[in-house]
């Protein structure tokens, strides 16, 4: 099993996201920008950071980049597909998830532990989880307020498109506390808090509430690897 993660000028934790696919049992597969070549992999990840500076909009560039036409095929084609915060602004400007991000409400850049509802785990990347669990993951963004128009919320509130809410504490002022979105078939996943830096214990989050909660970003990877293997067994 091998998964695809794509640097562009400007990602920062695309080392962690290799890092995170390794711990889980699978091979990590380092891609570039610039390529048009995803070098069949099963999986891809689009990681964090600040590509093209954030200029223009976050993720705005990037959509634009010359693998994100292999992206959007394989995406198509049902290849799994994982947008983490600068990640998910990608996928939303190049129209494979619903609705956009802005700056935070607050205006600035914010870091905390967050607390997330696991609101649909139908979704490839989400599946190790159980519908309803709480989890906690790193969030660390400026631009993560998620907005879509309202009959777009509609539809995939009523899809069950919405894959992860914001317990305790909406850091952005969100649109109905939206932290991460799927598309219709589930392939496709986005979400502001960062998985990869909640893969082992001691680093990331590990307050009281744990040493489980250190955890909890490896189970998108998990959850990615079963079913790849199920779909080729
Ligand atoms: N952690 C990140 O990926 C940051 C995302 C984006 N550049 C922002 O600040 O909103």
């Amino acid at each position: 099993m091998r998964i695809g993660v794509i640097t562009f000028p400007g990602s920062l934790d695309e080392r962690d996201a290799q890092r995170a696919i390794r711990l889980a049992g699978a091979e990590p597969v380092a891609l570039w920008h610039g390529d048009h070549d995803i070098q069949n992999v099963d999986a891809i990840v689009l990681p964090g950071g600040f590509s093209y500076g954030d200029y223009l909009r976050a993720g705005s560039i990037a959509s634009h980049a010359p693998i994100m036409a292999e992206v959007i095929d394989a995406a198509n084609k049902g290849v799994p597909v994982l947008g983490i915060c600068n990640g998910f602004q990608m996928l939303a400007e190049a129209r494979l998830l619903p609705g956009a991000h802005t700056r935070n409400a607050h205006q600035h850049f914010i870091r905390r532990d967050q607390r997330l509802r696991v609101e649909n785990n139908t979704t490839v990347w989400t599946s190790n989880f159980e519908q309803g669990a709480e989890i906690i993951i790193p969030l660390k963004n400026a631009d993560g307020r998620y907005i879509a128009d309202a009959e777009t919320i509609k539809r995939i509130e009523g899809n069950g498109q919405v894959t992860f809410r914001y317990v305790g504490l909406n850091p952005n002022e969100s649109m109905n506390d939206i932290a991460g979105v799927s598309n219709e078939r589930g392939n496709v996943v986005g979400l502001m808090p960062h998985p990869e830096h909640a893969v082992e214990p001691g680093f990331g989050p590990n307050t009281a509430v744990a040493m489980r909660s250190g955890l909890d970003g490896l189970k998108f990877f998990t959850s990615v690897i079963q079913n790849t293997l199920l779909a080729n067994a």
